[in-house]
């Protein structure tokens, strides 16, 4: 399994999130969070209003899938998230060891 991290603009969340569920995605685990990337000292764009500030609200959506699903998941939050315009974010995929599903306690791809 991987974990998808994928932090993006929040005006793009519910956009990814049908892009995700599209995909067969059937859970999901999302954040408010801030952050910078490259532009950091630049004006990024949000919600109309240009700011120059260290760190700026962005969505984290952490989505486990199964190895088969991973890139296929990652081309659908690119596809659904990006504007062109800097600050669309970034995408990380990591290794799952474990996935339980606590009631009733199927694990691994069974559980996601
Ligand atoms: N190396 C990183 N590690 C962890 N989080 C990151 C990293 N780079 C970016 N992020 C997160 O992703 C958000 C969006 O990144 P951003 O799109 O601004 O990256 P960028 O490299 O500047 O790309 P762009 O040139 O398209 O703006 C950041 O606000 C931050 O929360």
């Amino acid at each position: 399994m991987k974990l998808i991290t994928a932090v993006i603009k929040p005006f793009k969340l519910e956009e990814v999130r049908e892009a995700l569920a599209a995909c067969g995605v059937s859970g999901m685990t999302v954040t408010e969070v801030k952050g910078f990337g490259r532009q950091k000292g630049h004006t990024e764009l949000y919600r109309g209003a240009e700011y120059e500030v260290d760190f700026l609200p962005k969505m984290k959506i952490e989505a486990v899938v199964g190895d088969a699903d991973s890139a296929r998941c990652v081309e659908a939050i690119v596809n659904a998230a990006r504007t062109g315009k800097i600050g669309d974010g970034k995408i990380f995929v990591t290794e799952v060891e474990k996935a339980v599903r606590i009631r009733t306690g199927e694990e691994d791809d069974s559980a996601v």
